[in-house]
């Protein structure tokens, strides 16, 4: 693909006829303003070769300096804009700040990857203040190496935001909120803090305090310890998040009195700290009542500085005109938006490798801050980060398509197109709780139904639709293992997505074994290794190692029900035929689920081998009085254990009635106890029940607010 810069500039132009070779010397003519600043560190590094005497120039500075006062004019008067002039004798890089001078920087980086500098002119400026990432996503928090080379990226893709929030520190979150960290991660934050300053990232430190935080001095004054030890590590931004909580933490006087409080006795104190944010427990449309004033009370009470979160009308959702009028009016202040891709630690068994897109292009005036909360898996996370830099840094030249595809490339140049390759076809979530889908195999869908419809309903091959369906499983089965096999082009990419690019190369030759079943079914040998070879592989496709628990999916969304459709239909046709019985079922799930409760009704349910499952949610359920769950068998089972967790101690249980039936018409109660002492999780006394259905109901009378961590049975060898 051609040259672009990235994000994409507000202004660039470039002289078509003209070039310049890089210029291996040049005098540096730097304003003061940059001395500590990290602009003129990152010039030199680009372009090493500095001589007092060379004729070639670069004058480098923002609007306040002398050395580039004849520019004043031109540098755009927006924060963090910049003007880079590249000329034959000279280059000029003039910034409304330090930040938009070092931004200056990362584009003439880019430029210099060219053979020849081209004679441009950039005036640019991003269209959202805050741009970038919070790592708040449940499951295995990212590891050193990981967060630096996120905050390398954040500085080349000009994100000025990181968030620390990973919800399994127990130093960010209970128990430990209220200690310092131990010296040896306290070193390891040091190091990021210094590496996000090195990249004009502003490192955000977020507390979790609010399961069990008690509304009193001694709380409050050991909340601002641990952010005053967080600043002498270097930490100069701050935030609170009160989500994901219920109890006495989620009150908003008490909340809005905490914020105000830091705020004018630490915040404003400090000076150089970075306006406060507070992620709030009522935190997407779905979940607010307004008239209960939750929101209406933190609006009107919180410091107008104070940055207020919001992830859009659900949990999952992409942000619109109409998300941003309900918000902004009630909080009084432009919401700070966390939107949650590609974040999947509630599809963990999917990566989510598809395009940005479903954003509004025109709201860059209604949010002070787009930041993403990405996958656990750092490197695969970027093909999204990438596109959020661009949509955030400039809205209405944001192309979905394009974005994506230069993302990629910038991930891996020398396989870019095996990696596209395997992210069109991993983008799709599957069913999940939020009802959140993405497209997936978008350019084949047309070919994948045509294939389809035709043999289904007239036992006819298309055989362009056939021919375009089997080319593209030989590209799935060759992408696969050119990137298993790509070496040290990017290892850590490859280490995350490894088990995903195993099952990408089993679901290519699944495709290739189904597709030559479909020419098969009148014949009564030659059909049958094709029919087992399809059933090998739908085994070794289920078959999960243990590392990934929750399993490994891939092409879900188009592929699999494809091919699993056409396996069906020729075994079916070989059947009647020949009268056989050979298996006619691709996959099945035994386990159904049918549910009241808004926030448990999309959940999954998995098995494996003898175990079921539904598939658990991160957030608060919201258990309205009678509600029910209910998990039905596709045929009468017997149960060995039914474990269930619903994050509440003893006595949150007896608000529920367990109980079982063979017949879905009587039921019969079943007694749940502690696994052990102080635990949440509880076991129900079924073994050796033979049972078709099992129903969970609020009998309390109001509504529960619990989690829903298990709900997890296993049955009789
Ligand atoms: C308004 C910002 C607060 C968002 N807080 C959230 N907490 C949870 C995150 O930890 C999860 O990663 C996210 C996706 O499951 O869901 C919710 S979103």
């Amino acid at each position: 693909q051609e040259f672009r810069l990235q994000p994409t500039p507000q202004n660039y132009t470039v002289q078509q006829d003209d070039s310049i070779s890089i210029p291996r010397q040049y005098r540096l003519m730097a304003g003061n303003s940059l001395n500590n600043g990290t602009a003129l560190p990152l010039l030199r590094s680009l372009m090493p070769e500095e001589a007092p005497d060379a004729a070639f120039r670069i004058y480098i500075g923002t609007k306040g300096d002398k050395v580039v006062s004849s520019y004043r004019k031109r540098i755009p008067q927006k924060s963090e804009g910049y003007f880079l002039k590249i000329e034959k004798d000279r280059i000029i890089i003039a910034g409304a700040d330090e930040r938009g001078t070092y931004y200056g920087v990362q584009t003439l980086a880019q430029l210099l990857t060219l053979d020849k500098l081209p004679l441009a002119e950039v005036a640019d400026y991003p269209d959202v203040p805050y741009r970038g990432v919070v790592e708040g996503f449940y499951g295995t928090p990212w590891s050193q190496e990981d967060r630096i080379r996120q905050l390398d990226f954040y500085g080349r893709n000009k994100m000025n935001v990181y968030l620390y929030g990973p919800k399994d520190d127990p130093y960010h979150s209970t128990p430990h909120w209220r200690k310092p960290y131990p010296a040896q991660e306290a070193e390891r934050l040091k190091q990021l803090v210094d590496r996000a300053r090195d990249n004009n990232v502003i490192f955000y430190w977020a507390i979790h305090p609010g399961q069990d935080i008690r509304w009193n001095e001694e709380d409050r004054e050991l909340l601002l310890q641990k952010f005053e030890s967080m600043y002498q590590l270097g930490v100069r931004g701050f935030a609170v998040f009160f989500d994901d909580i219920s109890g006495e933490g989620t009150k908003a006087d008490k909340q809005a009195e905490l914020l105000n409080y830091i705020d004018n006795h630490f915040v404003q104190v400090k000076k150089d700290v970075a306006p406060l944010v507070m992620c709030p427990t009522e935190y997407n449309k779905s979940w607010t009542k307004v008239e209960g004033g939750y929101l209406t009370t933190l609006g009107e009470k919180l410091n107008k500085d104070i940055q207020i979160m919001w992830t859009g009308n659900r949990v999952i959702a992409t942000i619109d005109r109409p998300t941003l009028d309900f918000i902004n009016p009630l909080i009084k202040r432009k919401a700070y938006i966390w939107w949650n891709f590609p974040v999947s630690d509630y599809v963990r068994d999917h990566l989510l490798m598809g395009p940005v897109y479903g954003n509004g292009l025109d709201i860059e005036d209604g949010m002070s801050a787009f930041v993403s909360n990405p996958m656990e898996h750092a490197e695969a996370s970027k093909i999204s980060l990438y596109s959020v830099a661009d949509y955030t840094w400039n809205m209405e030249k944001f192309d979905s398509d394009t974005s994506w595809r230069h993302a990629i490339k910038d991930l891996m140049p020398l396989h870019a197109e095996y990696l596209e390759t395997f992210a069109a076809h991993n983008s799709d979530l599957g069913k999940n709780g939020h009802g959140f889908r993405r497209e997936e195999s978008i350019r084949l869908q047309p070919a994948l139904s045509a294939l389809l419809k035709s043999y289904l309903e007239k036992g006819e091959i298309d055989e362009t639709a056939y021919n375009q369906v089997d080319e593209e499983c030989r590209k799935i089965i060759l992408s696969a293992d050119m990137l298993l096999a790509s070496g040290n082009e990017n290892r850590p990419l490859i280490d995350e997505i490894r088990p995903w690019l195993t099952q990408f190369k089993l679901v290519g030759e699944y495709g290739k074994t189904v597709l030559e079943m479909m020419r098969l079914p009148q014949q009564e040998e030659a059909f049958l290794p094709g029919h087992a070879h399809a059933q090998a592989l739908q085994t070794l496709m289920t078959d999960n190692d243990a590392r990934y628990p929750q399993g490994v999916k891939s092409g879900s969304g188009q592929l699999m029900p494809t091919f699993d459709a056409l396996f069906e239909a020729s075994t079916k046709q070989y059947n009647q035929r020949f009268h056989t019985a050979l298996n006619a079922r691709a996959v099945y799930s035994p386990y159904t689920l049918e549910s009241n409760v808004q926030q448990l009704a999309l959940l999954p349910t998995q098995q494996k081998g003898k175990e079921g499952s539904i598939a658990p949610s991160n957030e608060v359920i919201l258990w309205q009085a009678g509600g029910s769950l209910t998990l039905s068998m596709d045929r009468p089972r017997v149960l060995a254990t039914l474990r269930i967790d619903l994050g509440t101690k003893e006595e949150g249980y007896t608000h529920f009635r367990l109980e079982t039936s063979l017949d879905g018409k009587t039921w019969r109660n079943a007694n749940l106890q502690s696994v052990w002492k102080g635990y949440t999780m509880q076991k129900a006394d079924v073994k050796g029940q033979k049972v078709l259905k099992i129903r969970l109901t609020n009998t309390s009378g109001s509504e529960q607010k619990v989690y829903f961590k298990a709900f997890r049975l296993t049955e009789q060898e």
